[in-house]
């Protein structure tokens, strides 16, 4: 039982370990977070219906989930080949082309949840 709980502990601390390194590496990363933040800050104010939040939550995540495997796909490169390669081109950018499609359905989901709200406050 001890054997598996600290093998999990383990596994656990690697997964952080990769977090880190995807907030510490990428700019982008902390963008995400800090409008993660902003998206999650505006839900509570805003008091959202609890299918917005599940819709908020999940793009959010999504977006994060997609950084931090860009990275991985990034490193990966990086570590194959520092010389230019055109195939090394196409990962890098199809990696970093899931991560925009996520941060467009992201912005979707908070102007079709957000946008409505804000037109009632002002008016
Ligand atoms: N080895 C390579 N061969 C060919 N093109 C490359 C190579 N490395 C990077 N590139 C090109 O340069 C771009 C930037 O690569 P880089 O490794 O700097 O990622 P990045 O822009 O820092 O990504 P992010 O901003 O997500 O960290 C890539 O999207 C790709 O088009």
């Amino acid at each position: 039982m001890g054997k598996i709980r600290r093998k999990l502990t383990k596994s656990f601390s690697y997964a952080i370990d990769g977090i880190k390194y995807t907030i510490k590496s990428q700019p982008n990363m902390r963008i995400h977070l800090g409008v993660g933040t902003i998206a999650i800050a505006a839900g509570i104010a805003f008091r959202i219906a609890s299918y917005e939040w599940l819709a908020l939550v999940i793009v959010i995540f999504f977006v994060f989930i997609l950084e931090i495997l860009n990275t991985a796909i990034e490193t990966l490169v990086d570590l194959y080949t520092e010389d230019y390669h055109h195939l090394a081109k196409v990962a890098k950018d199809t990696a970093a082309g899931a991560v925009m499609v996520a941060a467009i359905m992201s912005v979707c989901v908070g102007l079709i949840i957000f946008l409505p709200k804000i037109v009632n406050w002002f008016f």
